[in-house]
C-alpha cells in the first residue's frame, strides 16, 4: 500500500501539489482523475520521486520512501511507467525485457521474461521487432511486461491509454484489471478516460489545482452528481 500524509511538491520553486493526503490500497486499482494542469502527473512522479518535494511523506509498506531516489524505489517493486518514451525504441522487445532485468541472475530473468510473456503473449510474436515499430497499445504492453520483469508490486501508469483507438484502449484496460486480479498487484492510474478508469477502479482521487476534492470509492465518483462538471474542469 502507497500512503501519502500531507504532502506539498513541485518542480524546483513551482509549488503544484498542495497537503495531499491519499492511500491506494494493496491489490486494488485506484484511479487519479482531474483536469488537465491539476497535478495528476505530478502526483505520480511526486511519489516515485521525480518532482520536488518540500514537505510530508509517502510510504511503502509501512517504509518511509520519500526521499528514496527512484532506482531505489524500483529495487522495493515501485514502478511508474510515464506516458511516452517509456521503452527503448532503438531495441528489440526482448532486449528491452533484458534490460529491465539487468540485475537478475540468468535463470531468474529468463523466468521471469517468461512470466511477462505469457501475460503478454501477444508479445512473444514480436521479440526481435524494434520496440519503435510497435503499436502504441504493443508499447504499453512492453512497458508493463518491463515492469513486470522488474518484479513490480505496485505499478503507477499515466495515461496508458492516450492516443489509443478505443478498441486498444479497451484492451489496455482489461489488461490492468489482470494486473490486479491475476497478479495480485497494485494499480495506481492516471487518466484522462476517466469514466472507463473509474468503471474498473476500487478507488479514487479528484485533483483540482493541486489539491484533493475527492476521495472515495470509484462507483461514488462516477455516480457523483458533479462528476461530468469535475471532469470537464468546470468547476
Ligand atoms: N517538469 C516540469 N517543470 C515545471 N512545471 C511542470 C513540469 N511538469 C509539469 N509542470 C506543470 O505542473 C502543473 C501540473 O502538471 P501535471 O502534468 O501534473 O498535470 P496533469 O493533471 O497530469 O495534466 P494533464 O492531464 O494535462 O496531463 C502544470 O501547470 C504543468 O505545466
Amino acid at each position: 500500500m502507497i500512503k501519502i500524509e500531507n504532502l506539498n511538491a513541485g518542480y524546483r520553486e513551482l509549488h503544484i501539489l498542495f497537503d495531499i493526503n491519499a492511500e491506494m490500497p494493496k491489490n486494488k486499482i485506484t484511479t487519479i482523475v482531474g483536469p488537465n494542469g491539476s497535478g495528476k502527473s505530478t502526483l505520480l512522479k511526486a511519489i516515485y520521486g521525480l518532482a520536488t518535494i518540500y514537505s510530508g511523506s509517502v510510504k511503502l509498506d509501512g517504509k518511509d520512501i520519500t526521499h528514496v531516489p527512484p532506482h531505489d524505489k524500483a529495487r522495493l517493486g515501485l514502478a511508474y511507467l510515464p506516458q511516452i518514451e517509456n521503452v527503448f525504441v532503438n531495441l528489440t522487445v526482448m532486449e528491452n525485457l533484458k534490460i529491465a532485468g539487468y540485475i537478475l541472475e540468468k535463470n531468474e530473468l529468463e523466468e521471469r521474461i517468461k512470466m511477462a510473456l505469457d501475460f503478454f503473449p501477444e508479445l512473444k510474436y514480436y521479440t526481435n521487432r524494434k520496440a519503435g515499430t510497435l503499436s502504441g497499445g504493443e508499447r504499453q504492453f512492453l512497458a508493463i511486461a518491463m515492469a513486470l520483469v522488474k518484479n513490480a508490486k505496485v505499478i503507477m501508469l499515466d495515461e496508458p491509454t492516450a492516443q489509443l483507438s478505443p478498441k486498444l484502449a479497451e484492451t489496455v484496460f482489461q489488461k490492468i484489471v489482470e494486473l490486479r486480479d491475476e497478479l495480485g498487484l497494485t494499480v495506481v492510474l492516471v487518466e484522462q478516460n476517466a469514466k472507463r478508469a473509474l468503471e474498473i477502479s476500487d478507488k479514487a482521487y479528484m485533483l483540482i489545482s493541486g489539491r484533493v476534492v475527492f476521495e472515495g470509492s470509484a462507483r461514488d465518483l462516477l455516480e457523483h452528481e458533479k462528476f461530468e462538471r469535475y471532469c470537464m474542469g468546470l468547476t
